[in-house]
């Protein structure tokens, strides 16, 4: 994938290939991963057992994640929470969005603990884990023909950097337009934060249930409720800090195509709680010194995550804020400075590095035997490593020798010492 904004080069016939390439592979991998992760040998050698083709497309189903994402909307566009401008447009306008990601997520825990009370089975989302997966493909093509159709007709004003080659294929994965809204829904903004990361946890809580069943627990097994709380509290602290998304590569720079909507709405729900969804057949017995040294470094990898992600923010937001007199910084030609000391000194991405160690810690209560419930961290290791790679060409375009500065002065991008 080309970086944001560099729509020039895309004529280039391998590029639409590879497209093409990913936007078959990547579906069809979420699900082989699935199937694999059932089985009783989830070696990725091991040839899975397929399911039946035309048992995997539900209506009914396929109600359910509609009925879903409607609900989330539902959420979403009601008058509760601040409402606050995201960072200025090409055109000098200011978008709003309404800041209700916490408020959402306890309506949701309500209206689904009502749903069990009143004797609804979370045991459906086990029993139909890969129709689910596939109504959720199903229903992100639409929404990404929808999203293609209509940038036909953005102003020019409203296109992403990227995303407008003029080839079809391209623009459809990349996206066209920035910040899609209908009215003032802000699809591409509803969409990162709530029904794939909610239904992540959701999807999570209903393998904890299945695995008590299968193996008939009264509680969840140490290893569940560890991989159950450390995405719990990422999530979280996601919606604590619900306002930074304003400011992340994906909502600034990125047009909303079939690329955001699938990672967004299969991938995230799917591929993340695969962890869970592999304990509920694997069992894995762990120590009290062993859940120590997981629950230890998931603090660690947290801390590095929140901190550097907290400081770059509130840096942006207030140059001189007092908390950070303390840390030196280099000037840069656009006015803007660059933190070079504490956690930007250690590193250039020390928000990567804090978020590579959560995800060892999430697969490690998996223990050793698969590497499939260490997906994650692959996945993870190199979505950031092409992302870093990215934003340094964009940085070095932005602050020119300022950056070459930054770089001599810390010389690892985001392992200490190693990379
Ligand atoms: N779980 C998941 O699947 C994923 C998680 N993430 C997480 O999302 C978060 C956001 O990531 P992302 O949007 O990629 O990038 P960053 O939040 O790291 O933003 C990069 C930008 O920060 C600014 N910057 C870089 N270096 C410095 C410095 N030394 N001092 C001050 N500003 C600096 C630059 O922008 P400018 O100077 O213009 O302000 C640069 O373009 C990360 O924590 C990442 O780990 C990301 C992808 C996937
Ligand atoms: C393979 C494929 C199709 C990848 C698409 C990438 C997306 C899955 C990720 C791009 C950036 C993301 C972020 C989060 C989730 C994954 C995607 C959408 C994020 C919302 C997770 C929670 C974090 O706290 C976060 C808010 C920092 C993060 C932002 C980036």
């Amino acid at each position: 994938i080309l970086p944001y904004g560099s729509s020039h080069s895309v004529s280039f016939p391998p590029v639409f290939a590879g497209v093409s390439c990913m936007m078959l592979f990547l579906p069809v991998a979420v699900l082989g991963l699935m199937v694999v992760c059932s089985q009783e040998d989830a070696s990725l050698m091991s040839p899975p057992s397929l399911p039946a083709l035309d048992s995997l497309l539900d209506p009914h189903v396929f109600g359910m994640v509609v009925l879903w994402f409607l609900f989330q909307a539902l959420l979403y566009v009601l008058p509760v929470g601040k409402v606050v401008e995201g960072i200025p447009l090409k055109n000098g306008e200011w978008l709003k969005y309404r800041m209700n990601t916490l408020h959402a997520f306890v309506l949701t825990v309500a209206a689904l603990g009502a749903a069990v009370h009143q004797g609804v089975d979370l045991g459906y989302i086990h029993s139909h884990f890969l129709q689910l997966a596939v109504s959720s493909l199903l229903f992100s093509v639409l929404l990404s023909v929808y999203l293609y159709v209509r940038s036909r007709w953005a102003p020019q004003d409203q296109l992403a950097p990227g995303g407008n080659s003029g080839s079809v294929i391209y623009d459809f994965f990349m996206g066209s337009e920035l910040n899609p809204r209908i009215k003032g829904f802000d699809l591409k903004y509803f969409c990162e934060l709530r029904p794939g990361l909610m239904g992540w946890l959701v999807i999570n809580a209903a393998m904890t249930l299945a695995e008590m069943k299968l193996h008939n627990l009264n509680y969840p097994s140490p290893a569940m409720i560890l991989v159950n709380c450390f995405h719990l509290f990422y999530v979280l602290d996601a919606y604590w800090h619900e306002e930074a998304v304003l400011g992340y590569m994906d909502t600034t720079h990125a047009g909303f195509g079939f690329m955001l909507v699938f990672g967004d709405l299969m991938w995230v729900p799917f591929t993340f709680s695969l962890q869970s969804y592999y304990l509920v057949y694997h069992p894995s017995h762990l120590s009290l010194p062993w859940i120590v040294g997981i629950v230890t470094l998931n603090v660690i990898g947290f801390s590095i995550f929140r901190k550097a992600n907290s400081q770059k923010n509130a840096f942006r937001r207030n140059p001189s804020d007092p908390t950070l007199s303390h840390l030196k910084t280099i000037p840069t030609a656009t006015g803007k400075s660059l933190l070079v000391s504490g956690l930007w000194g250690l590193v250039r991405h020390p928000n990567y590095l804090g978020d590579l160690i959560m995800a060892l810690a999430w697969s490690l209560p998996c223990g050793f035997t698969h590497i499939l419930p260490y997906f994650y961290v692959i996945y993870l290791t190199t979505l950031l490593v092409h992302r870093e790679a990215r934003d340094e060409a964009q940085c070095r375009r932005k602050y020119g020798s300022a950056w070459d500065d930054y770089c001599r002065e810390v010389r690892y991008r985001i392992i200490p010492r190693v990379y």
